[in-house]
């Protein structure tokens, strides 16, 4: 559950006001201390409708627009659970590797606040879908600097809560966001640096958005995270946490982090006595954190099983039949296609970066590079993909799809410069002018018109002329034309690159193959 922070309520706190400066964050900082922090992270389900209503979800829309009869907790409406959000809580939770509960339950959390009309919210406080997961992340991946498991304590299924605002004397109340479905997960106390932290929200985000279960997108509010951070000596029992709540960005995340880390350690350094468990906020401008209250101020929830929503009960089989339906995530893939065809890290995250939401980008490499098995052409092929094709959207301020250049015409381009049949600047028209069309506008998807369209054929020459092109270009590269000789046809396309040279152009590549293959006979 997230509440709003309330106003004014920022109380600096001094021993960490240079906190913030410092980006590089230490696992055990060089004073001995050890940072531990623990996640409870918030993130709305991507349905069509409310968890218990049919009103739809919506973002942008007037305040009190999409409001079902339950959501406004209208005496009598009932509520009727979305079984999509149960289905994308369970695939969730089993990329997190959790063990999914046969029999889970709904239970009212009670609380007296403007963001929640039943003056309850249903979650799943007892028995939980989903228990004992974990997410792994290598050295490398998505900022970590050290191999980690995060465990997962639990992924609940529970409701969002309305926005509600003071605007002068008047408290504002917008219920379309009230009842949306959110999962809660928790995790265990693995991180050790804000930069871990950081690495957990970046893969859970890109684990969210391929199952398609939300969209992670924290700018907007759908995912939002509280932070539990205590230091401790390594090695001796854990120390008391604080917990800062409702954190929007990684980079709040790590900052409030850092913060409290820097508090915590000052307190310890300067002071005997156990540090007050508190609940906090983060001012954002300042970077710091403030003390909202203290736990031992906890508001008793009262939980008690929801007597209007039976037992969820999922069996193993359907659990099992959604794991046959689990996509390959981003990470597999990533390994996948680098190990299959050698490619460069750096090239492969940016066509990776395209699957953010939907598998594009993988699967249009893979329809251009079927079948390729020569070596070098699959990384030629990623190359022309990012570099020229969407280096060029960029610059035009379009985005990709697999439509620009249709995956069939991208691969006769490769397989066109690979036997020296297209020249590479004959190449970079074609792309320039695909990329440079407007997206709707029908393309060709193969080379032959494109070529006569844009006037890029090779020029009629005389026979004559063509075969003192090929001499001199067997004169220039004579180690290829040697290779050629002996067999080995893969190298003439490196002879017909001469040519085109030569030329200027001028060459028709496929005359000049015969008779390059005609002198090296
Ligand atoms: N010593 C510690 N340092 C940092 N984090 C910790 C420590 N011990 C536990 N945690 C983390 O604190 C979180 C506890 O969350 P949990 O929801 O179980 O309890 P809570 O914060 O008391 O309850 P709630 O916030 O739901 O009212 C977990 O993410 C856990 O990993
Ligand atoms: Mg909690
Ligand atoms: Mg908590």
């Amino acid at each position: 559950m997230s509440r709003l922070a309330p106003q004014g309520a920022g109380r600096l706190c001094k021993v960490c006001r240079h906190a913030i400066a410092r980006r590089s964050y230490a696992t055990t900082s060089n004073d001995g201390w050890e940072t531990v922090i623990g996640l409870e992270i918030h993130a709305q389900l991507r349905t069509r409708r409310k968890l218990f209503s049919e009103a739809k979800l919506s973002y942008d829309a007037p305040a009190n627009t999409h409001v079902g009869l339950f959501d406004a907790a209208f005496p009598g409406a009932l509520p009727v659970l979305d079984l999509n959000a149960v289905r994308l809580s369970i695939l969730t939770a089993l990329v997190l590797q959790c063990n999914i509960n046969s029999r889970s339950t709904f239970d009212r959390k009670h609380y007296f606040y403007h963001d929640i009309p039943a003056a309850y919210q249903i979650t799943q406080h007892y028995n939980p879908i989903a228990r004992s997961g974990k997410l792994q992340i290598s050295a490398g991946e998505y900022g970590s600097s050290r191999d980690i498991s995060v465990g997962i304590q639990q992924l609940q299924i529970e409701q969002d809560t309305a926005k509600s605002q003071q605007v002068g004397g008047d408290r504002l109340v917008d219920l379309n966001r009230a009842g949306t479905g959110l999962m809660e997960i928790v995790t265990d106390p693995d991180m050790r640096s804000a930069e871990e932290a950081g690495a957990f929200v970046r893969k859970l985000q890109a684990l969210l958005r391929r199952v398609g279960s939300g969209d992670g997108d924290m700018e907007k509010g759908n995912l939002r995270i509280d932070a539990n951070v205590s230091v401790n000596r390594p090695g001796e029992p854990f120390r008391t946490r604080c917990e800062i709540k409702n954190l929007n960005s990684v980079r709040f995340l790590q900052q409030a982090i850092e913060c409290e880390r820097k508090r915590h350690i000052a307190h310890y350094t300067s002071s005997s006595s156990p540090l007050e468990r508190e609940t906090r906020g983060m001012n954002e401008l300042t970077g710091q954190t403030y003390s909202l209250r203290l736990k031992e101020d906890a508001e008793d929830y009262r939980y008690m099983p929801d007597t209007n929503l039976p037992a969820l009960v999922i069996p193993p089989s359907y659990t099992e039949k959604l794991r046959t339906e689990l996509p390959e995530m981003p990470w597999q893939t990533s390994s996948r296609l680098r190990e299959k065809y050698s490619l460069a890290q750096k090239e492969l995250d940016t066509l990776l970066a395209l699957d953010e939401f939907t598998a594009g980008g993988a699967q249009y490499f893979e329809d251009v590079v079927q079948g390729l098995d020569k070596p070098g052409l699959a990384r030629r092929s990623l190359n022309l993909i990012v570099h020229d094709t969407l280096g060029g959207l960029n610059r035009l301020g379009r985005s990709w799809s697999p439509l620009v250049i249709p995956a069939q015409l991208m691969r006769e381009i490769v397989l066109g410069l690979d036997d020296g049949t297209v020249s590479g600047s004959t190449a970079k028209t074609i792309i320039s002018h695909l990329t440079s069309l407007h997206p709707h506008k029908p393309r060709p998807t193969t080379l032959e018109p494109l070529l006569i369209q844009l006037n890029l054929q090779s020029k009629p020459t005389s026979s004559a002329d063509l075969e003192i092109w090929c001499q001199r270009a067997i004169q220039a590269v004579p180690t290829a034309a040697a290779a050629v000789k002996d067999g080995k046809l893969s190298v003439v396309g490196r002879l017909i690159g001469e040519v085109m040279a030569v030329s200027q152009g001028r060459a028709d590549p496929k005359k000049a193959r015969q008779v390059l293959l005609r002198l090296l006979k």
